[in-house]
């Protein structure tokens, strides 16, 4: 599994406003690029967190990548993955219509009414974690999570956020590929959400090859591959 991070931030690492309110960091060109990540993705990955802040829809724009997708014989749209171990997605989530195979990955101790909400608003269900009283605190497995998205077919996977996937991804070694948009503004505040949140890294840090920057809108994408995961 191939797994490519992006997300835009603020030039002091700000994912959004301390009130995590969806915020255009980014414009036009950045969201052609993005379209075009995505284009190439078979999921798109989001946490819970940028689901009930953004309800983001996480299809493509453009129609014509839709079209050379279904020419290779791929489905239009990525398929979307939410990380949500108590199944806390509204079922009226934009992520739920019909316009592309939506997974919720949920952990063993997601109330059963939830997984039945989800599953009759058009989710498949996926349980990879344990409950509560184990270690991990009934959060989500990413790492069987990614192995689940395997085996269902996804070889290339996009994240785009929130701060909490971000920083978990790095922290198990997921992340291939790190694009960050940074936009020329400042956001500030020590609650707003940064490009790694978690718990943070204090002895051994990911390790990352700067291999491409390129000027968009009125900021910048710099385009790294990941070398050392950390340990
Ligand atoms: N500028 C940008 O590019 C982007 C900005 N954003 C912004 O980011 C904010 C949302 O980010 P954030 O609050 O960090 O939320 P995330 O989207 O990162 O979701 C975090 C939640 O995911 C769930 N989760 C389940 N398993 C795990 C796991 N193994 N590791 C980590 N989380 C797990 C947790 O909820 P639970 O315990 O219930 O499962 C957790 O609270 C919003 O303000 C949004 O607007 C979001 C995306 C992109
Ligand atoms: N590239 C980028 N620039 C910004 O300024 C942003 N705020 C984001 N946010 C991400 O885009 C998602 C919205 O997706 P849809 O348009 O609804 O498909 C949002 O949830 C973030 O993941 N990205």
């Amino acid at each position: 599994m191939h797994v490519v991070v992006n997300a835009a931030q603020s030039v002091d690492g700000k994912l959004a406003t301390r009130r995590r309110e969806q915020l255009r960091i980014s414009g036009p060109e950045d969201f052609d690029r993005v379209d075009r990540v995505r284009a190439a993705a078979d999921a798109v990955l989001v946490g819970v967190g940028t689901v009930l802040a953004d309800d983001p829809h996480l299809t493509l724009d453009e129609e014509d990548r839709r079209v050379e997708r279904l020419r290779n014989g791929r489905p239009g749209n990525p398929a979307r993955v939410v990380v949500d171990s108590a199944g806390r997605t509204p079922t009226d989530a934009r992520i739920l219509d019909d316009a592309a195979t939506t997974y919720v990955l949920v952990s063993g101790g997601a109330p059963p009414e939830r997984r039945e909400a989800l599953e009759g608003a058009g989710a498949e269900v996926v349980v990879v974690g344990a409950d509560g009283d184990d270690a991990g605190e009934g959060h989500v497995d990413l790492a069987a999570g990614i192995d689940a998205l395997a085996e269902r077919g996804v070889d290339r996977l996009m994240v785009e956020g929130g701060g909490e996937i971000i920083y978990s991804c790095f922290e198990v070694g997921l992340v291939d590929e790190l694009h960050v948009y940074v936009g020329s503004m400042v956001i500030g505040g020590r609650d707003a959400p940064t490009l790694a949140d978690g718990e943070g890294f204090t002895e051994s840090f990911p390790r990352l090859d700067l291999v491409d920057t390129e000027r968009l809108d009125d900021g910048i994408v710099l385009s790294y591959e990941v070398v050392d995961r950390g340990s």
